[in-house]
């Protein structure tokens, strides 16, 4: 193709270099490392899956992107700000980096709405009203625009994971995080959940999740990156690594699976 000095550079909105995360020792349980000298860098728009076996550090990983998880060693940029500094600011970035989690982390006495609501007052400071009318569109979004008076012990775990994708995306965030954010679902549910993530995932959102659904990484990820004992030891297209994995490791995961 000719051109191609008209076509910006790869921007990465995520840049992990060097990350280390130890868990120290309780009682008689030997510590362990969690993440070991990890790399990762995301594009703008990108939407990365990382896949590995439980315990090989995936949700650890995450949790470092929006300063949940605190780092031994390394450094962590995210969309301009740097996570791993203690100075900045956890609400504003927890805002600008959503995270959807496996059990949906709703307030539970409060409604939809307000769930979607108050994040928006407290750390965006939008005025009621403007809060509320982004709150009604996103959960006309998300499909659950008839339950927004609902509190989350009256809605389904699909529903709530609605709410939750919802709050993230009020905040208008640069980037969405999806911690299993099916695991905990009826298989019933699960399908709806992952349409919506296809949605954002078509809109441009940039995303970085963490699933065992083998097909979403297949058809919907830019990337999957297989990790295990801490370190990623695959990243790749998901034809590639799903067709051709290049360690042991992976063909050994990805054999089990399928
Ligand atoms: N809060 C913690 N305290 C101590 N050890 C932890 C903690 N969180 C995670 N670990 C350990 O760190 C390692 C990585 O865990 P992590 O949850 O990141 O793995 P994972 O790949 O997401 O696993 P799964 O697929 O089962 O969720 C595991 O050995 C785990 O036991």
């Amino acid at each position: 193709m000719t051109g191609a000095s008209t076509i910006a550079p790869d921007e990465a909105i995520i840049d992990v270099v060097g990350v280390r995360k130890t868990f120290p020792s309780i009682g008689s349980r030997g510590g362990c490392v969690a993440l070991d000298d990890v790399h990762m860098s995301v594009r703008r728009g990108e939407v990365v899956v990382i896949i590995g076996p439980s315990g090989s550090g995936k949700s650890t990983l995450l949790r470092t992107l929006n300063a949940l998880v605190a780092v031994d060693r390394g450094v962590i940029r995210i969309a301009g700000r740097e996570v791993t500094d203690p100075k900045t600011d956890l609400p504003k970035l927890r805002a600008d980096v959503g995270m959807v989690f496996q059990h949906f982390n709703l307030f539970q006495h409060k409604t939809a709405l307000e769930n979607v609501v108050l994040p928006q007052r407290v750390v965006r400071r939008r005025s009621a009203s403007e809060a509320r009318d982004r709150a009604l569109a996103l959960l006309d979004r998300v499909g659950v625009l008839d339950r927004q008076d609902h509190y989350p012990g009256q809605l389904s775990g699909g529903q709530q994971q609605r709410v939750a994708i919802a709050r993230s995306l009020a905040m208008d965030p640069s980037v969405m995080l999806f911690d299993e954010a099916t695991s905990a679902l009826d298989p019933e549910m699960i399908g709806g959940i992952l349409d919506l993530m296809r949605g954002l995932a078509e809109d441009g959102m940039t995303m970085v999740a963490v699933t065992h659904e083998m097909g979403f990484a297949r058809d919907v990820a830019d990337r999957v990156i297989f990790m295990d004992g801490g370190a990623v030891v695959e990243s790749g297209a998901p034809e590639a690594v799903f067709a051709n994995p290049q360690s042991e490791r992976a063909r050994r995961f990805l054999s089990q699976i399928h």
